[in-house]
């Protein structure tokens, strides 16, 4: 590790970072954005982490497809769609997250969309409360809440529905379809702050504020600045507790991340989204970063526009795993 970084107060082994790839497209319904964790890898992000961030990988040999858990039949459920793929996937993705955090690691998820963090989720807040006896904390850096149900989804891609699952909104008892959410899986909605919010449907700013759940819109960060959104949304979770970062590249403006499958104008400069992933790194409360939906196969330039998108992907990372200007 660096010098210059930031000492964890909750990782027994911050210098060792488990990497989970993850080639997972089916929460929702746009081919290519399982093809995200190899060009991420190969564009050099993890060569980076290790040879210039100092970390030990563990797992980053493998890009995981979870082929074998895709059945060939898996009509729609309660209105959602792959629901048997999406559930059996994420259990395994919570094994998977688990395992590394229980050895007190950081744990990086590449995606994939984000329907995967249900399974990564799952995973640090139950490692985090047997390591610990603590709740994690969830900074959501997105344009869409993800908190539909599968009720209130219009489209039916569980990509819109990860939040509802992880904080129990929604439930299901049957384990083949996130019936394996446990008590111990699950987030409070008082730890839960979104950034960067501009396209949420109309029931789901019903359970925002049905449920008292605090979120940053683009509206707050041109009014206050990105400075005090993050000071403010840091303050809201409170000094002493784990943090699971999980940023949507959709976050970003498309003219900085232009390859995602929902892209929505008048969003996060890329210094912006760096600014809330160095701001998370220097907390040293920060146990777990998803990076997710990025899509190279969508932009209406496609090759340039994976090229930035991926770019601004490895950049999101570093500086959440403590890369910084000076
Ligand atoms: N992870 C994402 N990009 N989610 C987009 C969700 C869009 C919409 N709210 C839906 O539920 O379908
Ligand atoms: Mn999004
Ligand atoms: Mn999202």
């Amino acid at each position: 590790m660096n010098t210059s970084m930031v000492k964890s107060k909750f990782l027994s082994h911050p210098e060792d970072l488990g990497v989970v790839a993850v080639g997972f497209s089916g929460g929702q319904c746009k081919p290519g954005v399982d093809a995200a964790p190899s060009a991420l890898i190969e564009s050099g992000l993890l060569t980076q982490l290790r040879d210039e961030l100092n970390y030990k990988l563990h797992g980053h040999d493998t890009v995981h497809s979870y082929t074998d858990l895709v059945p060939r039949e898996d009509p729609p459920f309660r209105n959602m769609k792959n629901p048997k793929a999406v559930s059996s996937v994420t259990q395994r993705l919570c094994d998977q997250v688990y395992e590394h955090a229980k050895e007190g690691r950081m744990v990086l998820t590449l995606g994939g969309d984000h329907s995967i963090a249900i399974g990564t989720i799952a995973g640090s807040a139950k490692a985090t409360r047997e390591r610990l006896g603590r709740e994690i904390a969830v900074i959501w850096v997105d344009a869409h809440a993800d908190i539909n149900t599968p009720e209130t989804s219009g489209s039916g891609n569980v990509h819109g529905m990860p939040v509802s699952f992880l904080t129990g909104l929604a439930k299901e008892e049957k384990p083949e379809y996130f019936g394996w959410l446990k008590p111990e899986h699950l987030i409070s909605v008082k730890k839960l702050v979104y950034i960067g919010l501009r396209d949420v449907d109309p029931g789901e700013k019903r359970i925002l504020r049905e449920n008292g759940i605090k979120a940053f819109s683009m509206f707050d960060i041109d009014r206050y600045g990105i400075g005090r959104v993050v000071e403010m949304a840091l303050a809201h979770i409170g000094a002493d507790t784990p943090i699971h970062l999980s940023f949507d590249v959709d976050a970003l403006d498309p003219m900085w991340a232009p390859s995602t499958g929902t892209p929505v104008r008048g969003g996060l400069t890329l210094r912006e989204g760096d600014y809330i992933c160095e701001s998370v790194h220097l907390t040293g409360s920060l146990v777990a970063v998803d990076l997710v939906e990025v899509n190279p196969s969508l932009a209406p330039e496609v090759e340039l526009g994976a090229h930035e998108t991926v770019r601004a992907g490895c950049s999101l990372v570093r500086c959440a795993l403590g890369e910084s200007l000076l």
